[in-house]
């Protein structure tokens, strides 16, 4: 097996199986209230369990200004280590980290980007096929929180079509007091809803909240997209509330070389 093969082949660590649904921050700053998985997207799940299971693989892609702290929140999630020492992204990166969701293997790739502007250039490749934005800001630098907006226009005149959710995550949860970081979680929360997006606050650096966020991130994108092939399948490949099974197709990440981790410098 050539090793671009092998990072799919990998068994999927118990710490990343999701069967129940994961749940939200804060009520006020949810956009979908839901305990359980859709039940057409249960009823798919359990049939495809009995027969050849597909691999299903969602892009993600963290946006924000720099410095904000989007690298150390993915590294957080996928290595489980915070580092204090800032190095600039240098063009984008991408980790693919593997679950096992209602009993289907399941990917998110999870695109880190660069916050400096000189950047911006390659931004239509980054945002390509993306089905989820993740949009950071600094709690400890109100400015960051304003420029959010420009980011999700970026995102949106890049790619409107093939979104299927929108997170505002307030990073770096630690350095701001317990008082201060719901008084900057209240206009975050407008924001938030303004953009019809999902607000989180976590902290990479002590781990708060970042694990229940990937996780929440995953179910919905998860569930998004099995709802998505049901409906483009359509009868007779998906029978929605029939006895059939649907088709999942294998998705193939767009990575090269060593596999769970590649990187695309430009400009
Ligand atoms: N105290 C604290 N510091 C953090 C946290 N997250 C990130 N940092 C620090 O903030 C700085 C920037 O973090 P990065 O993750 O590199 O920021 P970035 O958004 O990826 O930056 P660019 O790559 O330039 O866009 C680093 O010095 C981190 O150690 C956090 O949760 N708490």
């Amino acid at each position: 097996m050539d090793s671009s093969s092998t990072w799919y082949s990998l068994p999927v660590h118990r710490d990343r199986v999701i069967s129940r649904f994961p749940k939200w921050y804060r009520p006020e700053a949810c956009q979908q209230f839901k305990d359980d998985f859709h039940s057409q997207v249960k009823r798919a799940c359990q049939e495809q369990q009995t027969r050849a299971v597909g691999l299903k693989m969602s892009k993600v892609v963290v946006v924000g200004d720099l410095y904000v702290g989007k690298t150390c929140l993915i590294n957080r999630f996928c290595k489980d280590v915070f580092d204090r020492d800032y190095k600039a992204t240098i063009g984008v990166d991408f980790e693919i980290e593997k679950f096992e969701i209602a009993g289907i293997p399941y990917n998110l790739q999870i695109w880190d980007t660069a916050g400096q502007e000189k950047f911006k250039c390659i931004a239509s490749a980054y945002y390509r096929g993306a089905e989820v934005i993740i949009i950071a800001f600094d709690l400890a630098d109100i400015q960051t929180l304003e420029h959010t907006k420009q980011w999700l226009e970026d995102a949106l005149k890049e790619n409107e079509q093939g979104l299927s959710s929108i997170f505002l995550v307030g990073s770096k949860k630690d350095l701001v007091s317990q008082a201060e970081c719901e008084r900057i979680e209240s206009d975050a929360i407008k924001i938030a809803s303004e953009m019809q997006a999902e607000y989180w606050s976590m902290s990479s650096k002590t781990g708060e909240n970042v694990r229940e966020f990937f996780f929440r991130v995953a179910a919905l994108a998860f569930e998004a997209s099995i709802l998505k092939e049901l409906e483009k399948n359509d009868v007779p490949t998906a029978k929605i509330g029939g006895g059939d099974t649907i088709r999942m197709d294998r998705t193939t990440a767009e990575h090269s070389g060593n596999g769970t981790n590649s990187t695309i410098n430009c400009c």
